[in-house]
């Protein structure tokens, strides 16, 4: 099976408007709301590829009812600890004159000591070999070294997991030695030193990390494409030339195919291909709205590898 873990889950509000003026009122020509979380929009992906997932994490009491119904509706499975407070909502901004998109995401509810041990028990039951996904910011409450203690959990009982985080959350995870990590270039600065402007300096970053004991290090570059870094082999995904509608979630669709690869044995050109088909399906999908899977398997087939 494969595990989401969501530990702070947000109602993503894009707003639509011609340009931002600091100290004006700004009016507002069009709005979206979707149901996201990074863990919560990996789930979203399996689902439609095909596969089951339950989503694990915390989930604010007074709102839940908003996400409890999308993903009943989506029949997505979760299985949250729920927590005091509300689910943060977070501003994605898309200026139509000038087309920059800019988030600001909330820092969400707070978390007692009590919830946490409730998911770490949680997540200590789960199988030999499931796939696990951890993935997102840490709500305040929880200490920065919480995906560290998630995977020294687990790893002994062969679960392969899955980290997609940034800061301290991914400073402190990748000390566990998680099975792979899908940072993007900003995220990997955090965590190894290299010229983002040279793609060969970013794949020695990739390998210093794989020498270090993570087997398998994906680092998307938004627009450049990606890089798909093992102990075997560096490929590179070439990018699409695409109508960028949002670039929420891109990220989390790359994961979402990982994870489906990775349950699925799929060999890694055959999961880099997926990955970035998702990506780009999600860069051309409005907000972080569900993606469609035939858009994603015509995409597929315009995707080109390459071995570097
Ligand atoms: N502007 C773009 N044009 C074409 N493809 C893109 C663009 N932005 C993203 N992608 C695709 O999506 C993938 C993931 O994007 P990106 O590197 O921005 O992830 P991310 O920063 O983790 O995203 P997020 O945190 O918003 O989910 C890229 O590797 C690429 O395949
Ligand atoms: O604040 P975090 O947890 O880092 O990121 C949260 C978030 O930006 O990530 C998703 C896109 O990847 C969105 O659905 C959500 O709003």
């Amino acid at each position: 099976m494969i595990y989401t873990v969501t530990l702070n889950p947000a109602i993503d509000k894009t707003i639509f408007l011609d340009s931002m003026r600091k100290g004006e009122v700004n009016r507002i020509k069009k709005v979206i709301k979707d149901v996201g979380g990074k863990g919560i929009n990996v789930s979203k992906v399996l689902k439609v590829l095909g596969k089951e997932s339950i989503v694990l994490g915390f989930l604010g009491s007074d709102n839940k009812k908003y996400f409890v119904d999308f993903l009943e509706d989506a029949n997505i499975n979760h299985d949250f600890i729920t927590v005091d407070g509300e689910n943060r909502t977070n501003l994605k901004i898309i200026e139509l004159d000038s087309d920059i998109h800019t988030d600001i995401n909330d820092i969400g509810f707070s978390v007692d000591e009590e919830s946490v041990n409730l998911l770490l028990n949680r997540i200590s039951s789960l199988d030999e070999d499931d796939v696990v996904v951890l993935s997102g910011s840490i709500p305040s409450g929880v200490s920065d070294d919480i995906y560290r203690k998630i995977i020294e959990t687990i790893k002994h009982k062969n679960a392969k997991v899955i980290l997609d985080a940034d800061g301290k959350a991914l400073i402190e995870g990748i000390k566990a030695k998680p099975y792979m990590i899908k940072p993007n270039v900003h995220e990997l600065k955090n965590i190894v030193d290299f010229d983002e402007n040279n793609m060969d300096s970013i794949v020695e970053a990739g390998k210093k990390l794989v020498n270090q004991g993570i087997e398998k290090v994906l680092i998307s570059m938004g627009e450049l494409g990606s890089l798909y870094i093992t102990k075997k082999d560096v490929l590179y995904a070439n990018p699409l030339k695409l109508e960028v509608k949002s670039t929420v979630g891109a990220g989390d669709s790359m994961v979402a195919a990982i994870a489906y690869g990775i349950e699925d044995d799929l060999f890694d050109l055959e999961i880099l291909k997926l990955a970035s088909a998702c990506g780009a399906c999600a860069v051309m999908t409005e907000g972080s709205k569900m993606l469609n899977k035939d858009i994603i398997e015509t995409i597929k087939q315009q995707i080109n590898i390459n071995r570097r």
